[in-house]
């Protein structure tokens, strides 16, 4: 019988790090460690929090009955890096370096690498990323913008996005990559993948301010407006980007990242709030519409995931929009902290070669 690796699975976001104990693919014991906003602020940087989340991987770890010498691997969710192809790399020193000196940008993701590294290290055992956030399977005419200086940069939800695709290929019996999917990702930020034949050919990036509005992101605004904006406040560079992620979207039109609390303000007969949310619900909606043309509409399933997709308000108000493109189905929450215990899998197994960041 084929031997089973014991896997220990890190994904840090921006208030919470989830950590998975799986035996192979099956977990064996989760726990999300929610960061509240106060926590965090004392940080001057994402970097900063390091040894914080560090230290609350291993206190809540000793929970689990699991201890760090009885892991074979160790799996996080990779962050801003190069642009890669999706698939499982294994950590080594120039990720590292990257996301060190934040090269590509600032994003809870980045810490995944150097925690899982360090945990590794101490452990003797291999240490991997898979699917990082700025996984690029563009096609060459989805990079082309119109300036010349600014190249589309592909970052997006692609471990959960991949996960739920062959979620989804499972089901339907058939193979990922003889597929045409779109996946729309509804968390915090949102992003919306065209997914042709295994690779993601068209997708917005859902982290500097490209797709439609979300919890908290600003989405695609009009450029020049956008611009005067910025001579007018006369902000520094992290004011800009907390614009764009952090404190756009419903945080900037309703003050609150929490959809359950927009519904019940709706419900209440708050009008304007329901404008707002109409509003986001319907660029959704346009952005999966466009990501249908790059397949000129043959498209064979839609997948909804994310945290708003548990919402029946969104998911029947969106699938009215979309549901002449291709059959919808929904998939609520996410499934990383599994795709992440796969992905260390494949290639701990030997059935798919593991990468190397160059
Ligand atoms: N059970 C639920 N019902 C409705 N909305 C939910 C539910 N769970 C999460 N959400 C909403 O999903 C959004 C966050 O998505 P999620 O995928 O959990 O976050 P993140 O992108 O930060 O991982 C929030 O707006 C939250 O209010
Ligand atoms: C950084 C791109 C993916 C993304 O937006 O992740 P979160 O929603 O977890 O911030």
């Amino acid at each position: 019988m084929a031997m089973a690796y014991t896997i220990l699975t890190i994904n840090p976001g921006s208030t919470s790090t989830k950590i998975g104990v799986y035996n192979d693919a099956v977990e064996f014991w989760s726990e999300k460690i929610i960061h509240d906003t106060g926590e965090l602020s004392r940080f001057a940087s994402v970097n900063a929090q390091y040894q914080h989340r560090l230290d609350k991987i291993k206190e809540k770890l000793r929970h689990s009955g699991v201890g760090l010498s009885e892991f074979d691997a160790f799996v996080a969710r990779g962050g801003l890096l190069k642009p890669v192809m999706g698939g499982t790399y294994a950590i080594n020193e120039g990720m590292l370096a990257d996301l060190r000196e934040s090269r590509y940008g600032t994003h809870a993701s980045n810490l995944g690498a150097l925690l899982a590294q360090s945990l590794a290290m101490e452990m003797h055992k291999p240490a991997f990323i898979v699917d990082p956030v700025v996984v690029d399977e563009l096609k060459p005419v989805a990079r082309i913008t119109g300036r010349p200086e600014i190249k589309k940069r592909s970052i997006f939800h692609a471990l959960n996005q991949k996960a739920i695709a062959h979620r989804l290929a499972n089901q339907v019996n058939r193979p990922y990559e003889e597929l045409t999917l779109i996946v729309a990702h509804l968390g915090g930020g949102i992003s919306v993948g065209c997914h042709n034949k295994g690779r993601v050919i068209e997708v917005n990036n859902s982290l500097d301010g490209e797709g439609p509005f979300s919890p908290e992101r600003a989405g695609t605004v009009q450029a020049a407006q956008f611009a005067e904006l910025l001579f007018t406040l006369n902000l520094d560079r992290e004011r800009v980007t907390k614009l764009l992620a952090g404190q756009g979207g419903l945080v900037a039109h309703l003050g609150t990242n929490d959809v359950r609390e927009v519904e019940n303000r709706i419900t209440a007969g708050d009008d304007e709030v329901k404008l707002i949310y109409d509003a986001m619900i319907y660029q959704i909606a346009r952005f999966i519409a466009a990501a249908a043309v790059p397949v000129s509409g043959c498209v064979d399933y839609i997948a909804i995931t994310g945290g708003m997709a548990h919402s029946e308000y969104i998911i029947k108000e969106l699938t009215e929009y979309i549901s002449f493109i291709a059959p919808v189905k929904i998939f609520p929450g996410e499934d990383e902290l599994k795709a992440l215990a796969e992905g260390a899998l494949r290639v701990l197994r030997g059935d798919e070669e593991c990468r190397e960041y160059i």
